[in-house]
């Protein structure tokens, strides 16, 4: 019996680790399809020049890399055709934070931030041909130089003489011991050697999930000659700071530096997907040393003023001015923030900017695209925007482009901001998902892809139709960089996509008409299933947030699970963006269930459909769509052969004491933001536990995986393996894999690798693949 028992595990461990070789070869494969993230257009004498930022993983390093692919533009204008013509090969640019070519496209600043505490922020200014200068900015002056989604701005005047930056301020000084363990002042006699040490100091707090070590963003301008850098006084500590940009020069008005600011004074609450943190654009004036200006020299160390331009609304932030100066937009989050969710239907808003550079108190705020609750069929849904490309703007210099998700698709919009009229620049059939990068003058340079075909750029040569409106006619162009390999083009040669319409189930009277209306779900297949009448085995996939959208748009990993023969059923359940914010405002007090039956009914559809067999699907989702995942095993134990779960919310009651988000737990189990304290109530916890999946846990037989990341700070990692233990007193099947070094969204090169290699053998295992 024993010796029985032996060879079959045995056995066993062979098959599988036979197949963990089998797959490894070909998620690699997937898991090194480079990204496309950036790209400039450079008009010199011989016509457009295009720059592409692009990344891959690099597994070896674990890290990812970059690279920087250049082409030249040329069109005929007789047949509409355009060519790219690309170097031969792209050049790595690993190492490098950031580029930022300046307006004139003559220099390029690469900023390198230190990959520790002690070495220095290195600014590299770059003409056509060399390196013109090179500028080391030590600790004491300031930490890395912020290139995140939040505080990054980096921005050269017009004359390029300066680059205003956001960098973290320095530390508070640390107390210092000598060797005798007396506290030493102003860290005299700090000798390593001898045994002296610094001290801790007073926390101070952090900006929550993927901020490690981020505190304090502040104002910087650096002058690219001299290498002299300013920290810009006047910006109270209170102020974090971000998105700084220049006002535009006229003479003899005053230049000032307008940015985003967050108040972090009470706490810092995790702002990583959070866009209901308040915030404001302020204006400061700068001092420009070269100008002659008209402030008195023995003024010169005194701070200016800081101006809150938009006291009048919660949130304002992606601070851009109109091509003739004469108007300030921003983007404003003000649904999130009035209401609590994370994340909401934006607006776009405009001020005047005053020509004489005297700023009012408060400003006329004038909507440019308001918030939509409900949106008629077919028509635009509201403004779901991640930023603005630096220069969005048509020669006309009132034209706006910008990308925005609508339902399930990410699209190209152009907004005349003088008309008003907002109309879509992306083809308007497409299922893709569409995103601009640059624009060649009127013409867009965007990057299209889909759950079935890797990013691609297309490029839209605008035409004017008789009424003088624009509109862009899509062409492909070469595209060498992205041949795939060979596995990866016949894995997705037989994969086709649909966006199914899920009616929502019951549907009571209290709802809003936009939270009525059917959701949307992406059901990517094997067009060779259908020729066969067989189903292929199912994965239901279920987005985080909640207030957030899995768009159409190609996911390596994903596709690595359609390529091995899975169809997947991606459930944008009420509460997504890209819908309205009636639909989205319904979820909040009611997660746990109204989400959990979104999804049990996309199931159902898919099943009624023919798409799905019933006796083989399996569901996959992370942090809230962990959640979710947790809760479908729990609620509908008999529906899903096996699960997998990415640094799940299995508990609210023994998250919300540790996350850098408690906010968000009574948030989405009470519905709005007048519950929120720091000191739960026993009615508080109880209600978490209630809508959390541990309360289901009784019920839960599926086999499920889970992959969690020791330093996530949003959902730590207690949330999962508590539940993971209660699974295992049940007995029924877990497998748990820990990566000691990830956070939140696991996607280091080697954890999303190992991760969906794993998710691949378990799902594989359950569903007799
Ligand atoms: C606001 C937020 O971070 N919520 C988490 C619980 C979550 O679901 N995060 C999403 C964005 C994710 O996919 O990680």
């Amino acid at each position: 019996m024993d010796s029985y028992g032996t060879d079959t595990v045995k056995e066993l461990d062979q098959t599988s680790e036979e197949e963990y070789a089998t797959q490894s070869k070909l998620i690699k494969e997937f898991i090194t399809i480079p990204s496309i993230d950036k790209a400039w257009i450079f008009n010199s004498g011989s016509g457009p020049q295009a720059m592409v930022a692009m990344s891959q993983a690099n597994l070896l390093a674990n890290k990812r890399r970059k690279f920087m692919l250049s082409g030249h533009i040329s069109k005929e204008s007789s047949n509409l055709s355009v060519n790219f013509h690309w170097a031969p090969f792209p050049v790595e640019m690993t190492g490098a934070s950031a580029f930022v070519p300046s307006p004139s496209g003559l220099k390029l600043l690469v900023v390198r931030n230190p990959d520790d505490k002690e070495s220095s922020t290195k600014f590299e200014i770059w003409s056509s041909s060399h390196l013109e200068k090179e500028f080391h900015i030590p600790q004491k002056v300031h930490g890395s130089v912020y290139v995140d989604g939040w505080f990054e701005g980096i921005s050269w005047n017009s004359d390029e003489t300066c680059v205003a930056y956001v960098a973290e301020e320095p530390s508070l000084p640390k107390p210092t011991f000598d060797h005798l363990g007396y506290y030493t002042k102003d860290n005299v006699g700090l000798d390593k050697d001898i045994g002296s040490w610094k001290g801790q100091g007073d926390w101070e707090e952090e900006w929550g999930e993927a901020y490690a070590g981020k505190r304090q963003p502040a104002l910087f301008v650096i002058n690219v000659d001299s290498g002299e850098v300013e920290h810009i006084k006047g910006v109270p500590r209170s102020i974090s700071v971000g998105q700084v940009v220049w006002s535009p020069s006229s003479k003899g008005s005053a230049k000032y530096l307008v940015f985003a600011g967050w108040l972090g004074d009470k706490r810092k609450f995790g702002i990583k997907y959070c866009y209901n943190r308040p915030c404001s654009i302020y204006a400061i004036k700068f001092r420009d040393a070269s100008s002659g200006s008209d402030e008195p020299k023995d003024n010169a160390k005194e701070a200016f003023p800081i101006h809150n331009l938009t006291k009048s609304i919660s949130s304002g932030f992606s601070p851009l001015f109109s091509k003739d100066g004469k108007f300030l937009l921003f983007l404003s989050a003000k649904t999130a923030v009035d209401s609590g969710a994370h994340w909401g239907t934006e607006s776009l808003h405009k001020i005047n900017w005053p020509s004489d550079g005297k700023l009012s108190e408060i400003a006329d705020i004038v909507d440019l695209i308001p918030v939509v609750n409900c949106p008629d069929d077919g028509c635009f849904p509201g403004l779901y925007v991640t930023g603005l490309l630096s220069d969005p703007w048509l020669s006309d210099g009132h034209t706006l482009m910008l990308s925005s998700y609508w339902h399930s698709c990410r699209v190209i919009l152009s907004l005349n901001m003088l008309s008003g009229e907002l109309s879509r620049a992306s083809p308007n059939d497409s299922d893709c998902s569409w995103s601009v990068l640059a624009l060649d003058g009127d013409d867009i340079v965007a990057v299209c892809s889909s759950p079935v075909s890797v990013p691609e750029i297309k490029y839209g040569k605008k035409v004017v139709d008789p009424a003088g409106r624009p509109s862009w006619q899509w062409l492909d162009i070469q595209n060498p960089i992205f041949k795939s390999s060979e596995k990866v083009t016949s894995g997705l040669s037989s994969l086709e996509f649909k966006i199914l319409k899920v009616p929502v189930s019951n549907v009571s009277e209290c709802l809003t008409k936009g939270a009525k209306k059917p959701i949307e779900a992406i059901y990517v297949s094997s067009s060779k299933s259908k020729e066969n009448g067989i189903c292929d085995p199912l994965v239901v996939i279920v987005h985080g947030g909640p207030h957030s959208v899995a768009p159409c748009s190609f996911s390596k990993t994903l596709a690595y699970l359609s390529s091995i023969g899975y169809s997947l059923l991606i459930v944008n359940y009420r509460g997504s963006l890209g819908f309205g914010e009636d639909a989205l405002q319904s979820l909040p007090g009611k997660v746990g269930s109204q989400d959990v039956n979104d999804v049990l009914s996309a199931v159902d559809h898919a099943v009624e459909m023919g798409l799905a067999d019933p006796s083989r699907i399996t569901v996959l989702g992370g942090s809230h769509g962990g959640f979710l995942t947790t809760h479908l095993i729990g609620q509908a134990p008999n529906k899903f052969v096996a699960a997998a779960a990415r640094n799940p919310v299995c508990n609210l009651a023994s998250m919300v004491g540790i996350t850098d988000i408690p906010d968000w737990c009574f948030f989405e189990a009470y519905g709005d933001r007048t519950h929120y304290t720091e000191a739960p109530s026993p009615e508080d916890m109880s209600r978490f536990h209630q809508m959390s999946p541990i309360s289901h846990i009784s019920k839960v037989k599926t086999p499920t995986l889970f992959l969690l990341g020791t330093m996530d700070l949003r959902v730590p990692i207690s949330n999962g393996i508590q539940y993971v233990r209660a699974l295992k007193e049940k007995g029924v099947e877990v497998k748990v894999l820990v990566f000691p070094n990830d956070n939140h969204p696991l996607d280091r090169p080697r954890t999303d690798y190992e991760s969906f290699l794993n998710i691949a053998v378990w799902f594989n295992k359950y569903c007799k693949l």
